[in-house]
């Protein structure tokens, strides 16, 4: 599956050690980032991340681009709710775009914790059936 991983700020060490604790199942997924989340998770687990543009240099922007012609099957975006962002329009974007094409989003690490025992059971194989329709047309 294509995992994105994105934090603000205040929340990169939390995702740092959220990517650390479960880097074995990460490992098995093509990851994705904006700039400065890929650059320090992969500079902390060594994993192979492509990495975007910054979030307020359009990585939000790039991810959501992904997900408009299904070339993402879970978003991991550990949002700082009490900092402004000078990019907020291109977060609210985002996830809109996750609602829109019906992405699982996890914007906290109470929820990623879900998720991620998800992905490792198979709870969203039903992501591979989506792209298997979309390529029969
Ligand atoms: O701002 C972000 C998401 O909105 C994250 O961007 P960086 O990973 O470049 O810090």
């Amino acid at each position: 599956m294509k995992i994105a991983l994105i934090a603000h700020d205040q929340k990169k060490k939390d995702l740092i050690h959220f990517v650390t604790a479960y880097r074995p199942i990460f490992a098995e997924h093509e990851l994705y980032a904006t700039g400065t989340t890929g650059k320090n998770i992969q500079e902390s687990t060594g994993l192979d991340i492509h990495c975007f543009q910054s979030g307020p240099l359009g990585g939000d922007q790039q991810i959501g681009a992904l997900i408009a012609v299904d070339q993402l099957d879970v978003v991991i975006f550990f949002r700082d709710p009490l900092t402004a962002q000078p990019h907020e329009p291109d977060v609210n974007a985002l996830l809109r775009l996750c609602d829109v094409y019906q992405i699982p989003l996890a914007t906290n690490i109470a929820a990623a914790e879900i998720m991620i025992h998800g992905i490792k059971r198979g709870d969203f194989h039903w992501r591979d059936i989506v792209h298997q329709t979309k390529e029969q047309g």
